[in-house]
Order: structure tokens, then C-alpha cells, then sequence
């Protein structure tokens, strides 16, 4: 498809630390945090006028999920506004924990593992059309996944355990993966999940749910980290033949290739060859690259995604990290653990670096690691603040545009509705919900219609302006687009 669907759900590690004694449980943490989502949408289980979803499982990882996005930046600058969001939520949740007479911070953090080593994800979502083979999807996709993490893998300090020294691994859910495909989430976590829900017209389309990655916090690293997967898919529909890669053991093979940070474990393919992570990832690469010079870029980030990918090869062959040590997480977290230690003489497994390591996923814009890499042009960041606060308002144009306007008109007139990535119903008028089956749509006549009948729009609306929107809320993404005009009177909604 030269045209897709992407959009991405982070789960956010969350944790309190008061000035002494333990933290509040993590359930009750979650409940302070989630109490502005709740007042404004008034449920915990939310879609926000910008589109996307903001989430409280029963367990305490807050979750968001973007709106579907048909353009790389727009999808990138809509996760980080996920990060933005849960940032505003946890200073407003440290305000009145201290109003309850609690003391201490409040952490959320954009990472995969925390302390007690539960594991939660980040979880990447394509549009493919359903006639793609699924046995060759996976023959293709399951390989390059695998081994995506010397690319794109966030990085992890991990601690001293049984033989095992202390040491640099590429990736924070390499170890927390059960198999490579299958239809369950959370009991087998696999690479792969094929539960068949495309949110869109299952005759021609399926969602690709991928479930193996690491959050990454640079943003550069997404590109590459989508942009690539993207290109992949695109051969694999095209049909180019790449299937001399396929795994014997990709669950072993994932775990092997996290823990060498030279990338010369050896894993075996089906057909008994010994080979390295880099020679997969060099191998697809220079296939994907050909297939563009044939077939042309198909979006303009297609050179700088190749330029990246590359890069990144050369540096895990070379050894020379330091051709990505702005780029790419993995890279980024080294250096600096890397440089900690070395200042203060600490060993890698000293728990001051594993401190480093979760510091490094802080969503707050101060106090976050990678931000103060940034800050210290240590780390790039192409997405500007800019971007992110549209992103936090304005949902992207795509079907996300129309469930924006359903909720924000559906808000201001009073009118209670629900929504999900398909269907928009009024409450009142539960015979009229409406799919909107096509994610590339931004305009329903039928929604334009039902919407026509709350009342006259065009007079009566009026748009917030940013200003006003700040002075609204918590968190921008929890303010309303629209304000009645003066002297508009809402008409009663009709019994139906
Ligand atoms: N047709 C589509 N193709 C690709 N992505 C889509 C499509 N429709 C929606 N999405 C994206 O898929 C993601 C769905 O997120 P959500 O958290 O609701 O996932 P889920 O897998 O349906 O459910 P859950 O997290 O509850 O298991 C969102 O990021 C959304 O933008
Ligand atoms: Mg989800």
C-alpha cells in the first residue's frame, strides 16, 4: 500500500516516590492520575476530541492510543502528545496528592520494564490489505522484527542475575516475548498478534498488530522504526520474494541478539544457516533499497528512513555507536550510561545506572533524560513543540477528523454520545450510530446529518482559541474545541 493506516498504543509505567516510606499502590496512583480524564470524559476508558484513546486498564498502566494517522510525522507528534497528556495528568495528580497530605513525585514513564520486572508495551498498528499471504507476511515480518532491535531497540542497563553479568542490551521486551504469532495479547505476548479486528472494512483490509516493540523516546528512532516496518510491508505486498530468513527459534533468537551489543550473535535460519542480526537486517535493507530505486519513494521521508537505517548497520557492524549516539535510543542511553560511569567510576552494575536507565523514559520535559539531551544537543528531536501542541488539539486528517468533530459538536450541545474507532452514536438516539468504516475518510455526510440536528452550527459555534484552551484544562487534549455563541439557546434534544 503506498497509502496506510499507523497508529501506535504506549503503555506508561507510573510510580510515586514520597520523601520517606512506600509510595501509594499503584492502583490508587493510577486513580489520582486518571481523575481529570475521568471529570471530563466521565469514564476512564476515553476517546479525546484530538482522536486518539486514552486508556486505565484494571492493572495500572495507564495507556494511550493514538489516532489512526496517514503520515509518519503526524504519528510521531501524535505520540509524543500521548506523552504530554500523561506528563500534564501526573503534575496535576502530584498537586493533589500533596493537597491529600501526601508528599513526594510522581513518575510516568515511557519504557517497557519496571523495577519488578513486569513488562508492558508499545504496541504498532498498519492498515494492510486482507489478500496479503499471511504465512509470507510472517516468513518476512517475523525476522525482520526480531532483529529491528539493533535499529530501533530502546536500550536497557540489565542487572546481575544467576551467571549472568550486569550488561548494555539492545532492547527493554526482548525478553518479555512468548512466541512469535498468535491471536492472544498478554497470555503468550506474541511478536505478531493476529486477532482479526481491523477497525476498518474487513473485506479488503486487516490492522497489523505488532506488539514486539520498545517505546522509544527519540523521535528520530520512531521514523526509522515505522518508516521501516512500512517499507517492509510494501515489498512483502508488492511481492518481492525475501523468505531465505525466516527463523528457526525467533523467540530464542530475539532474546540472543537483545543481549550482544556487538550484533554478532549467531542465530540459525529454518534452512540451518548461521547468521548475525546484522546480516538479516543487511540483507532486507539492501532489498528494500533497490525496491525503491525501482519503484520510487512513495512519501518524502523515504531517503532520510534509508539514510538512518544504514547508519544504524554500520554503526552495530563497526562497533562505532558513535555514528548513532544522537539518533537511535539504544545508542543515546549507552553513551550516557556509558559516560556516567565512567565519571564516577561506577561498575555496570552499579544500581545508580539502572536509575539512569528508567530516568531516561521520564516523560516530564525537565526533569526526562532524553530531554535533557536534547536540551544539551546531545539528541535530536525533529518533532517541534509546535507539532505536539497542534497534536494534542487537532486530530490528524484522517477518520480521526470526523470522530474529533462528532465529539467536540456532540460536547458543547450538551449531547451524550459514544464513540470507538468505528462508530459514533448520539445516546439519545441509539438507532442512528453510524460507522465510518474507511480509516482514510475525513468527512461523513450521514455525521455532517445527525450532527445538522442538534442545532444550527454554523451560528452557533464558536472555536476556542488555543489561549482559551490552555486557561480550560489540566492537559490541552482534555479541552473543549467549541464554545455556544452568545445568547445561543440549545434546543431540547427530540424524544425519539
Ligand atoms: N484500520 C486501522 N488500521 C490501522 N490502525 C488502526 C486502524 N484503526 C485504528 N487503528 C489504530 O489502532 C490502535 C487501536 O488501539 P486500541 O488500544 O484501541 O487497540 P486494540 O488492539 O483495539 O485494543 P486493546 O488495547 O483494548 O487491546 C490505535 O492506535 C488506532 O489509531
Ligand atoms: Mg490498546
Amino acid at each position: 500500500m503506498d497509502h496506510r493506516v499507523y497508529g501506535v498504543e504506549t503503555e506508561f509505567g507510573l510510580t510515586h516516590r514520597p520523601e520517606t516510606g512506600r509510595g501509594l499502590p499503584p492502583d490508587e496512583l493510577a486513580r489520582y492520575l486518571f481523575r481529570p480524564v475521568v471529570e471530563f470524559g466521565r469514564s476512564s476508558n476515553i476517546f479525546i476530541p484530538n482522536g486518539s484513546r486514552l486508556y486505565l486498564d484494571v492493572g495500572s498502566h495507564p495507556e494511550y492510543a493514538t489516532a489512526e494517522c496517514d503520515d509518519l510525522i503526524d504519528l510521531i507528534a501524535s505520540d509524543r502528545a500521548g506523552e504530554r497528556v500523561m506528563h500534564d495528568l501526573a503534575v496535576e495528580a502530584e498537586e493533589r496528592i500533596h493537597r491529600d497530605g501526601f508528599t513526594g513525585q510522581v513518575y510516568v514513564l515511557k519504557n517497557n520494564v519496571d523495577s519488578a520486572g513486569n513488562s508492558y508495551g508499545s504496541h504498532e498498528n498498519y492498515l494492510i490489505p486482507r489478500t496479503t499471504h499471511f504465512r509470507r507476511l510472517s516468513g518476512i515480518l517475523l525476522p525482520f522484527l526480531v532483529t529491528r532491535q539493533i535499529i530501533s531497540g530502546a536500550g536497557r542497563v540489565v542487572p546481575a542475575e544467576d551467571s549472568r553479568e550486569a550488561h548494555f542490551a539492545f532492547s527493554q521486551r526482548a525478553d518479555h516475548m512468548w512466541e512469535g504469532i498468535s491471536s492472544a495479547t498478554t497470555r503468550s505476548r506474541p511478536i505478531i498478534n493476529t486477532r482479526d479486528e481491523p477497525h476498518a472494512d474487513a473485506a479488503n483490509h486487516r490492522r497489523l498488530h505488532v506488539i514486539v516493540g520498545d517505546s522509544n523516546m527519540s523521535t528520530a528512532t520512531s521514523l526509522l522504526r515505522y518508516g521501516s516496518t512500512d517499507l517492509v510491508l510494501r515489498m512483502i505486498e508488492a511481492g518481492v520474494p525475501i523468505e531465505d530468513f525466516e527463523l528457526e527459534n525467533p523467540i530464542a533468537a530475539i532474546r540472543a541478539i537483545s543481549h550482544d551489543i556487538t550484533g554478532r550473535a549467531g542465530v540459525r535460519t529454518r534452512n540451518g544457516e548461521q547468521v548475525t542480526a546484522v546480516q538479516i537486517q543487511r540483507g532486507i535493507f539492501q532489498r528494500v533499497s533497490r525496491f525503491i530505486s525501482e519503484h520510487g519513494a512513495h512519501h518524502e521521508h523515504v531517503d532520510q528512513i534509508l539514510e538512518l537505517w544504514e547508519r544504524a548497520l554500520e554503526a552495530v557492524e563497526s562497533g562505532d555507536h558513535s555514528l548513532i549516539d544522537q539518533d537511535i535510543d539504544w545508542a543515546i542511553k549507552k553513551r550516557l550510561v556509558e559516560d556516567v560511569s565512567n565519571q564516577r567510576g561506577l561498575g555496570m552494575d552499579h544500581p545508580r545506572l539502572e536509575q539512569i536507565d528508567m530516568a531516561y523514559h521520564d516523560v516530564n520535559p525537565d526533569r526526562g533524560l532524553f530531554h535533557l539531551l536534547v536540551r544539551r544537543g546531545r539528541a535530536t528531536d525533529f518533532v517541534t513543540d509546535e507539532q505536539v501542541t497542534r497534536a494534542m488539539t487537532t486530530p490528524p486528517p484522517t477518520r480521526a477528523a470526523i470522530r474529533g468533530e462528532f465529539l467536540s459538536t456532540a460536547r458543547v450541545y450538551g449531547a451524550e454520545c459514544t464513540v470507538d474507532w468505528v462508530h459514533h452514536k448520539l445516546t439519545d438516539r441509539p438507532l442512528e450510530a453510524i460507522m465510518v468504516k474507511d480509516p482514510f475518510a475525513q468527512h461523513d455526510e450521514r455525521i455532517e446529518s445527525l450532527l445538522d440536528r442538534l442545532g444550527d452550527r454554523k451560528n452557533h459555534l464558536r472555536e476556542r482559541s488555543l489561549h482559551e484552551r490552555i486557561q480550560q484544562g489540566v492537559t490541552l487534549a482534555l479541552t473543549d474545541k467549541y464554545s455556544l455563541a452568545p445568547g445561543t439557546v440549545v434546543p431540547e434534544p427530540p424524544l425519539i
